[in-house]
């Protein structure tokens, strides 16, 4: 008997989240990469898809132990994402019995590994502070925008204001404000931050593509290095988002970061919704 629930031909995925930023994974090294801009956006709908803040899909390994590639739920790629770069590796390890992994992205290898309590760090690898590479139309120690932000890359780039108090920022008002400033020509994220300690931030962030989520890895980083830079903070410090907390070491061989992973189930995406899709 046939059956829309467990169709034969659909299309696996996992479900992930790290700190409530969420994903759906696909693995594809065994065939063709399955993913368009059309299918991002229809699984990314928390209505009629599934529902993320990224896409992850795993493809075969080019030298590394795998590659994974990244898009937004309106349908475009990035360059990098932290919180599903510990997510997947987390998973991959498990797969392939090792503590440690590296992988292929966007930007280049990099690499993950389980910390003894359990908590999986990547290096990110080195901020990108020229403004080409970022891209920014402007110097990026000091962008000329009201509130005076720092632009830095990560592989993706963000935007980073320093705030008296991000809880009363308004994020979604001047983050969709800022993603679309004509300074980046490949839009940017944004993040708002407020000391609290010499090692300890509180961030709130806008995310290219996504809009406002729970917690955004690479923001995080960018944030961290931004703070460093601007001489707010030391290389090493806690990061307190909206799902939680992030720990940030800006070591000489990259920006580290670590925090929890979640496998919460993993599905079929129907024949039927693919080919609507
Ligand atoms: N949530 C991700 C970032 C996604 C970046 C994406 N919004 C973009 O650069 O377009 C993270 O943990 O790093």
């Amino acid at each position: 008997m046939n059956s829309t629930l467990t169709p034969p031909t659909g299309l696996r995925f996992m479900k992930m989240h790290g700190l409530g930023n969420d994903f759906v994974v696909i693995d594809a090294r065994d065939g063709v990469d399955p993913v368009t801009p059309a299918l991002a956006r229809a699984v990314g709908d928390r209505n009629r898809g599934v529902g993320f803040d990224q896409l992850a899909v795993i493809l075969p390994a080019q030298g590394t132990d795998f590659t994974l590639e990244f898009w937004n739920s309106d349908g475009s790629k990035a360059g990098a994402c932290g919180n599903a770069t510990r997510c997947v590796s987390d998973w991959m390890m498990r797969q392939l019995g090792k503590d440690a992994v590296t992988l292929t992205t966007a930007r280049g290898t990099l690499s993950a590994r389980r910390r003894e309590d359990g908590l999986v760090s990547v290096n990110m690898g080195a901020p990108i502070l020229d403004a080409a590479s970022i891209p920014v139309a402007a110097e990026p120690m000091h962008l000329p925008l009201a509130g005076d932000p720092v632009a830095v890359g990560m592989g993706n780039p963000h935007c980073i204001y320093f705030v008296e108090d991000a809880e009363a920022v308004d994020v979604a008002g001047l983050g969709t404000k800022i993603e679309h400033d004509p300074l980046f020509p490949e839009r940017t994220n944004v993040e708002f931050a407020s000391l609290i300690a010499p090692d300890h931030l509180r961030m709130r962030v806008w995310e290219r593509g996504a809009g406002i989520t729970l917690a955004c890895g690479s923001g995080t980083c960018a944030t961290a290095v931004a703070a460093h830079l601007r001489g707010l903070t030391g290389r090493h410090v806690i990061v307190d988002v909206d799902g939680g907390r992030l720990e940030i070491d800006w070591r000489e061989d990259g920006v580290w970061m670590t925090g929890p992973t979640a496998l919460v189930f993993d599905g079929v995406l129907s024949p039927a919704f693919l080919a609507s899709a």
